[in-house]
């Protein structure tokens, strides 16, 4: 069933610059798609299109819809501030790169993950008190009451994702967008928050679009990869396939440059080329 269909997706700087350009795509539930390409490529740019929340001045033509059951059918390009409010928490809900950009720094931690769970699954007193340790622990956070009293600035940056994880988590949306989510942090907590992204959206069934710039860590999370460059799809198929046998010039150079970093990463990231190329990443 597909929850997310995705078709010549155009995105116009209020200059009059192409960001991003025609880029065509569907997403099924439980699928995880990685979108891939150096920086300035249009990742971030069609995440935030896909949410209906691109930056003043641009303008966004194509077609972005969501059907998700249980919500109406949404025509995400030209929708009212309404119906794409009502959107977001339940359909779609995004992790960014920096934590700190999700998180209030003056407010403790458990007020911040508790305050989704009221407002959209309408939880008071003690069941949300339940609720706000329960999601914590999902994270695997450990002692979730001390991290809930905390702020933001008293954990570390690999805790800090975790809370933001549990925050775009709690509204149980169809579909994660994932945008760099960890490439901020250092490698053993990258691949730590990596394997628990890729158990939660695996036990929740969820639907996964994973950004980033890194064709390793992409391999290791996601099925199928779309490669951008300058806003264009110029390469799209199952990690394998792209992998083994790049057709553009640009995903060679991506294939040629994660070969040698894979040598610099961690060793539970190391691997994860390898069973791209091997096949063993479906
Ligand atoms: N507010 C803005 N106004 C005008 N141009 C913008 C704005 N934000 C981003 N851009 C431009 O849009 C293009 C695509 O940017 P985008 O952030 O989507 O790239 P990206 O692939 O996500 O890169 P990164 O990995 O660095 O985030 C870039 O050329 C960027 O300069």
């Amino acid at each position: 069933m597909t929850l997310l269909t995705v078709e010549g997706l155009h995105v116009r700087s209020a200059e009059g610059r192409d960001l991003v350009s025609d880029v065509s795509f569907t997403l099924g539930a439980g699928e995880r798609l990685g979108l891939i390409g150096e920086s300035g490529s249009g990742k971030s740019m069609t995440a935030l299109a896909i949410m209906g929340l691109t930056p003043p001045g641009m303008t966004v033509s194509g077609s972005v819809v969501f059907d998700v059951p249980g919500l109406d059918r949404i025509e995400v390009v030209g929708a009212g501030e309404r119906r794409l409010t009502s959107l977001r928490g339940r359909a779609t809900s995004t992790v960014f790169q920096e934590p700190l950009t999700a998180l209030d720094p003056l407010m403790r931690v458990g007020r911040q993950v508790a305050e989704p769970l009221r407002r959209r699954r309408g939880l008071r007193g003690r069941a949300l008190h339940a609720a706000v340790r329960a999601a914590l622990e999902e994270v695997r956070l450990a002692d979730p009451d001390r991290i809930a009293r905390a702020y933001p600035h008293e954990i570390s940056g690999g805790q800090r994702q975790r809370v933001a994880i549990a925050m775009a988590l709690a509204c149980d949306p169809a579909l994660l967008i994932a945008d760099e989510p960890t490439t901020a942090l250092d490698v053993t907590v990258q691949a730590d928050v990596l394997t628990l992204l890729d158990g939660l959206v695996r036990e929740r069934g969820m639907a996964l679009l994973f950004i980033s710039h890194d064709l390793a860590v992409v391999s290791r999370i996601a099925e199928r990869v779309i490669v951008l460059k300058n806003g264009v799809a110029v390469e799209s198929g199952s990690v394998g396939e792209v992998v083994n046998a790049p057709s553009h010039p640009y995903t060679r150079e991506l294939v040629g440059s994660a070969r040698r970093l894979d040598g610099a990463l961690d060793s539970a990231l190391d691997g994860a080329l390898d069973d791209a190329i091997d096949g063993r990443t479906s």
